[in-house]
């Protein structure tokens, strides 16, 4: 077994394949509501994200994040209004889910895991050529994980099972990268490392939307922020949106929550801050 650490392995970048550059608007909702048994838990949100840039999502507990990228994703269906996917995204989007999400305890090395980034190239069927496996080894020691191509997946620490999808991630050649938390209980070390992914994606021309709870890096690493408090407080660039006033009142709205309240409860709500540049 590998006795090598990810913390003493600098991220190593890979050959990346280039992304169209576009400016169209790669996602679109249009006065989004997404509920649960008739409870909305994203209300009539509708705003553009930006192409290229990195978007984070922010807000409270409980304020429709995860919700929101499930709507993006396709895995809940809104309860009025829509998700517009420009063609350019389709079928090209890649998704990170919270780890509490992925079951760990199937027996699967971390070469597979990876090798599934590679499956809208592939296919079902279709055989790994030695071009994937140099490819799915690079990605790995991108991400500070060269020499764990055999580990069996839950024999790993949180932060290098998050490394590992991000690895899968990078090999997914995705317009749109949706991560939801991807900095939950992993180290300062393993974060950097992360974000430097990340900065890499953007360097690249994708756009990516991540769910985070840490202001401190939304400031220092991200073009765009949505708060969300079920309702859109705010979105646009970063300074703009996480002001004192805007989280104050995210806050106020979380706190007023009615679990019981009616699907539609007053009219749209949209403070999508103009002038946004990624
Ligand atoms: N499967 C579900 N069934 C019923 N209600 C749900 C379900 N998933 C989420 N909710 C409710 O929807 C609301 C939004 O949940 P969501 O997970 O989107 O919030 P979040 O902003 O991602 O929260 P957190 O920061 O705590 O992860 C919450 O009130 C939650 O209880």
């Amino acid at each position: 077994m590998s006795a090598l650490r990810p913390s003493t392995t600098p991220p190593t970048p890979i050959a990346a394949s280039p992304v169209q550059a576009t400016q169209t608007c790669p996602i679109r909702l249009h006065d989004l509501t997404v509920a649960y048994r008739g409870h909305p838990a994203v209300h009539h949100v509708s705003g553009d994200f930006t192409a290229g840039a990195l978007t984070a999502i922010v807000g409270p507990n409980g304020a429709g994040k995860t919700t929101l990228l499930n709507a993006i994703m396709g895995r809940l269906r809104p309860s009025t209004g829509r998700v517009e996917l420009a063609a350019h995204c389709a079928g090209r989007i890649a998704w990170l889910p919270q780890q509490a999400e992925v079951d760990r305890t199937f027996p699967l090395q971390v070469f597979d895991l990876v090798a599934m980034g590679l499956w809208r190239q592939i296919g079902s069927f279709g055989r790994l050529r030695a071009t994937h496996r140099e490819a799915i080894v690079a990605a790995l020691q991108t991400v500070g994980l060269g020499g764990f191509e055999r580990r069996n997946i839950g024999e790993l620490s949180a932060g290098q099972f998050q490394r590992v999808l991000f690895a899968r991630t990078l090999l997914q050649d995705a317009q749109v990268i949706l991560l939801d938390e991807p900095f939950n209980a992993v180290d300062a070390r393993t974060t950097d490392d992360l974000l430097a992914v990340v900065q890499g994606w953007r360097a690249e021309g994708r756009t990516v939307i991540a769910v985070l709870h840490d202001m401190a890096q939304v400031q220092a690493h991200f073009d765009e922020a949505l708060l969300l408090a079920r309702r859109c407080v705010a979105w646009g660039p970063v300074a703009e949106v996480l002001q004192p006033a805007h989280l104050a009142s995210a806050r106020h709205m979380a706190q007023a929550w009615d679990d019981h309240a009616p699907i539609c409860e007053g009219t749209p709500t949209l403070h999508r801050v103009e002038g946004a540049t990624p």
